[in-house]
């Protein structure tokens, strides 16, 4: 498969200086690579700050690294910028970049002439992208009557306009309902599935990461530590769940003992009681819970999904 992003030895740093004089600096990206390939949904998960907004905002030519180079398509930005732009679809957060006080078609019809596409061209993509995004009926409507959900998918139809071959969402789903985020996913599973757009994006959402991704990278410490589906770094770290329970009284020795022989072991600290959390492989599930319930100082137990921060948390 054809790599259609690739980003060799990266580094980036965010620097505060006071009468010249360097007084912070913070190393956010650090000899980073990543390889991004055509047709590929891939998912760039890390914990807050890790610097997946920064790494999307050098792949997107919008800030330049301080080393390393960036290619896309096998070209670079200080050469190719245009063509390159021409290719890349970018939905950032927030929905600043649309005008309120303009329709849709009126907003995707500026924004296309912005490209340079042909009029008629450009009538028949408006049209085919407010369809596809399901704003069809809305397309008359002033923005600032939109909810939230419609502007988002009024965000991908304008990054849809120059019919680019490469869609990059930052968070895309953040402050959308349930339902409403449900059917962005299944629209970007479709962009991908029939249109084969390529799309790299930032979550925070497991369940996103696993709906929707082919493949995860795990950015920390300004690098990617780990690449894979969702599938194989659960496995990998042996985490398929977590079990919650509370005790009566502090877990005894022996129950600790047998309890760490499946799997790790933490309190919740931010429980005055005596809660634990034990990660384990869905594996040992029966056994635990067996041994738990045998307890008579068992006063709750809780079987639970693990998080998108679990899996992370494990890199650190
Ligand atoms: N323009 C900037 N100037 C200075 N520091 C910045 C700037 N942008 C980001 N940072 C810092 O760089 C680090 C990485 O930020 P970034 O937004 O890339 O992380 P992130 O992984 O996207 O975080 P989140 O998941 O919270 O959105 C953070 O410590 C942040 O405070």
């Amino acid at each position: 498969m054809d790599t259609v992003i690739n980003c060799m030895n990266i580094h980036k740093s965010y620097i505060k200086k006071k009468w010249f004089k360097v007084v912070k600096r913070n190393d956010v990206l650090n000899n980073l690579d990543i390889k991004i390939k055509k047709g590929e949904i891939y998912g760039l998960l890390g914990l807050n700050g890790a610097g997946k907004t920064t790494l999307i905002r050098i792949i997107t030519g919008i800030l330049l690294p301080d080393k390393g180079s960036v290619e896309l398509f096998g070209m670079r930005y200080d050469k190719y910028e245009k063509e390159i732009k021409s290719r890349l679809g970018v939905v950032m957060g927030g929905d600043r970049s649309l005008y309120w006080k303009l329709s849709a078609e009126e907003n995707l019809e500026f924004f296309g002439t912005l490209y340079n596409i042909p009029k008629k061209k450009l009538r028949e993509n408006i049209q085919m992208y407010l369809d596809y995004v399901g704003l069809d009926e809305h397309k008359k409507n002033l923005v600032e009557t939109y909810s939230k959900g419609m502007k988002q998918r009024l965000l991908i139809a304008k990054s849809l306009i120059s019919e680019p071959e490469i869609l990059i969402l930052d968070e895309p789903t953040v402050g959308l309902d349930i339902q409403v985020a449900f059917e962005y996913r299944k629209l970007l599973k479709k962009l991908n599935d029939e249109l084969g757009l390529t799309i790299l994006l930032t979550t925070h959402y497991l369940h996103e990461a696993e709906e929707l991704c082919s493949r995860v990278g795990i950015l920390k410490g300004g690098k990617i530590v780990e690449e894979g589906t969702i599938d194989y770094l659960k496995n990998k770290n042996k985490m398929e769940e977590v079990i919650e329970f509370k005790l009566k009284s502090e877990m005894d020795y022996n129950l600790k003992k047998e309890i760490s022989n499946l799997g790790i072991i933490s309190k919740l600290t931010a429980d005055n009681h005596f809660t634990y959390q034990v990660k384990i492989n869905s594996m040992y599930r029966e056994q635990i819970i067996n041994l738990l319930i045998s307890q008579s100082r068992l006063l709750y137990l809780e079987v639970k999904g693990i998080t998108l921060e679990d899996i992370v948390s494990t890199y650190f």
